[in-house]
């Protein structure tokens, strides 16, 4: 059994954040632990309340684990403010952590502020030099060039310049482009494209959450960075396509697709 630590936030209503990440884990056959950097009030038709974790307390949750467990690999997904940011890097470095999937999560879906403004600049200083990849998304890719991506070439160009602050691989999300949903990843030698047929649906939240938790579960596994997004791309498409409405706004992702597909219990 490979395990994996998720450092995130908590969505009350379970399909982002640290608890798409558990799921996600678990789904893929891998070990799931968790250190909660913030909690949220969210629904599927948005947060409500932010509440951040004394960085000292993010700073016990992950001493504890891996003073007591080997750790295959770390997805990281919102980290709030500098001084949380700081002190995962420490944390981090000082347990040698491998395998690190950084998803610079910033606002979300439903633009809330899920990182502050003014910690942009930390997350890249510290984190990226850390991170094994880093999964932005077409938005969070824009914050950090300081440009506008409308193209596969403009995706390109921003896999390179996020490479150049310190990443080993940067793959850029195509969800919120048009068309077929094609990430672009760069490893500092070669572009490699990874396409999936876009599915129709509003039902959509969590997919970045569950895409670098998926690549996370995979390194940890074994695969290499290729095939690990390989499979993640496999596996977010079909949580996708099997995606449901739960409240009004924007449903989640199904996570446990192919458990229930085995139970019969999938259209
Ligand atoms: N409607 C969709 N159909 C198929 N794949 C999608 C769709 N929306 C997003 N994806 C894929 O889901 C993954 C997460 O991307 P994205 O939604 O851009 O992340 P985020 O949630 O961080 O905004 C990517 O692999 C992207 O290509
Ligand atoms: C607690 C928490 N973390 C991250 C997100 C953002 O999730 P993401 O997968 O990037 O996409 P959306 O949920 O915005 O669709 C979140 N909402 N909550």
């Amino acid at each position: 059994m490979k395990h994996v630590l998720t450092v995130a936030g908590s969505d009350s209503c379970g399909g982002a954040g640290i608890q798409a990440d558990l799921k996600t884990f678990s789904a893929l056959g891998t070990y799931g632990m968790s250190v909660i950097t913030a909690v949220t009030a969210q629904n599927t038709t948005g947060v409500v309340m932010v509440r951040e974790m004394d960085p000292e307390m993010v700073a016990a949750q992950i001493n504890c684990i891996f003073e007591d467990i080997k750790v295959h690999a770390v997805k990281v997904g919102m980290v709030s403010s500098a001084e949380i940011i700081t002190t995962i890097g420490n944390c981090l470095a000082r347990h040698r952590a491998v395998n690190i999937v950084i998803d610079p999560v910033m606002v979300s879906k439903s633009r809330c502020n899920l990182l502050r403004p003014e910690a942009c600049e930390t997350l890249v200083k510290v984190l990226f030099p850390l991170a094994t990849v880093v999964t932005p998304n077409i938005p969070e890719a824009e914050v950090i060039v300081g440009g506008t991506i409308t193209t596969l070439e403009d995706m390109k160009g921003a896999a390179v310049e996020i490479y150049n602050k310190g990443a080993k691989n940067v793959i850029v999300k195509g969800g919120h482009m048009e068309g077929p949903a094609i990430d672009v990843l760069y490893d500092g030698k070669q572009f490699l494209q990874f396409s999936g047929e876009r599915v129709a649906t509003t039902n959509t939240h969590g997919t970045g959450c569950t895409f670098s938790s998926a690549i996370a579960a995979y390194l940890a596994r074994g695969l290499t960075m290729t095939e690990a997004i390989e499979g993640a791309k496999k596996y977010i498409h079909r949580a996708i396509a099997h995606s449901f409405p739960i409240g009004r706004g924007v449903g989640p992702t199904n996570h446990f697709h192919e458990l229930y597909e085995k139970a019969g219990l999938l259209d």
